[in-house]
């Protein structure tokens, strides 16, 4: 399958592979849903002081992170948080805001007017409204769909107390990003109780999604670690077989034009084996902040990424989050404002200009 996977990838994309440098912003640690395998989530007591980052805070934040060369500002955040505690509600009341996802527009707006970078929000479930506000500020969004299979959010399952993790709900989204024109961000998440039969469904309903809209920009195959203090602490992490498997079956039903993701930080030290099963992307790296839903695990040197990705027989570029087949030739997939500023930060490749230089070596 590797052999088969890998030659699928030169094929499409050559010998090229990109990541995003970016800031995680984590908007707010508060959540409706429980999910088995989550560490980010925070209770408002755990979250104390910072329900939410404040405005200045998300934009310290951006600013940094552009003072560095990041062109993305990945906004992750818990679930509607406001529908569990009413702290949340109070604290986003008091300010002018219904929703948490109204104040996410709110700052995402602040980012795109006030820095460099593009928001990329990966909030959860979108209703079409709630989208719709989101997009003249995101170039693209996410959601992972993480896993079709029932058996998890049955009893014992890791999304048994997660209703926004139910697989409809999840597909509807991803739908409605489509009827909407938004390059988008899914994946799944593999380890977590599902089997490949699993993991091929998933990955169909994802195919079937792109055919209809051709908006799935880029598909994430991640892998579970496990986490302490979670209900699946337990567990056993995702292992190397089973990821370079659904990498390459990702490939393979995703064909040679789909951009195919792992996150290097999950992975120790032995990523770049990916490659070999027809991955083109990194996902998003970041030179500032940590990945919050995977705290024990940094993000390789960016020196060390170009190593590793160069031995292998590749070239390492970054990109912006939104994918150039998303803008370099066509308009249809970006409000006019928001496509002026992304093609500003693009070079005549659709990479971002001044290419990894700006990242590594003598700068
Ligand atoms: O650092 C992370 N970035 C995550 N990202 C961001 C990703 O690394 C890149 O920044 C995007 O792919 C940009 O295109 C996600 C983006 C999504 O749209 C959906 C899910 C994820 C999940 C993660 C994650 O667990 N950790
Ligand atoms: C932001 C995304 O991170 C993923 N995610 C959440 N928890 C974990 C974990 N323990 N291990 C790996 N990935 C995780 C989910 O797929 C979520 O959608
Ligand atoms: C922190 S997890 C990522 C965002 C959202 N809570 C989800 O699970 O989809
Ligand atoms: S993975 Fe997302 S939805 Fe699930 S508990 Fe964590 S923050 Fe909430």
């Amino acid at each position: 399958m590797v052999e088969a996977s890998g030659a699928m990838r030169d094929g499409g994309k050559g010998r090229t592979v990109s990541f995003s440098p970016k800031v995680f912003i984590p908007l707010t640690h508060m959540c409706r849903d429980f999910c088995g395998y989550c560490i980010f989530r925070k209770t408002p007591e755990q979250a104390g002081d910072t329900l939410y980052m404040t405005p200045e805070q998300v934009l310290d934040v951006a600013k940094a992170g552009q003072k560095l060369g990041c062109t993305e500002a990945l906004f992750t955040l818990g679930e509607r948080p406001e529908q569990r505690y009413p702290e949340a509600k109070e604290w986003l009341e008091h300010r002018g805001f219904k929703s948490t996802l109204e104040y996410l527009t709110y700052v995402n707006r602040l980012v795109l007017e006030e820095t460099t970078l593009l928001p990329h929000a990966n909030p959860g479930t979108m209703s079409r409204r709630e989208m719709a506000a989101l997009q003249p500020y995101n170039p693209s969004m996410g959601l992972m769909l993480e896993s079709t299979s029932a058996v998890l959010y049955g009893p014992g399952g890791a999304h048994e107390f997660a209703p926004s993790k139910r697989p409809r709900v999840r597909l509807r989204t991803i739908e409605l990003a489509g009827e909407l024109r938004l390059p988008f961000t899914t994946g799944i998440l593999i380890g977590i109780g599902d089997t490949r039969e699993d993991r091929i469904e998933s990955l169909l309903a994802i195919r079937d999604l792109h055919r209809r809209f051709e908006h799935v920009q880029e598909v994430i195959v991640q892998n579970f670690r496990a986490k302490p203090g979670t209900a699946m602490s337990d567990r056993l992490d995702a292992d190397t077989i089973e990821l370079l498997w659904s990498v390459a079956a990702a490939r393979l039903i995703l064909g040679p034009d789909a951009n195919v993701q792992v996150p290097p930080n999950l992975s120790a030290d032995n990523y770049q084996i990916y490659l070999d099963a027809g991955i083109n992307d990194w996902g998003g790296v970041s030179p500032l902040t940590i990945d919050f839903v995977n705290p024990e695990a940094p993000w390789p040197a960016l020196e060390h990424l170009k190593e590793q990705t160069e031995a292998a027989g590749f070239e390492l570029k970054p990109r912006l989050p939104v994918y150039p087949e998303y803008f370099l030739t066509t308009g249809k997939y970006m409000p006019e404002g928001l496509l002026t500023k992304v093609r500003a930060l693009a070079g005549n490749d659709g990479y971002v200009q001044g290419g990894i230089q700006r990242y590594v070596g003598n700068n």
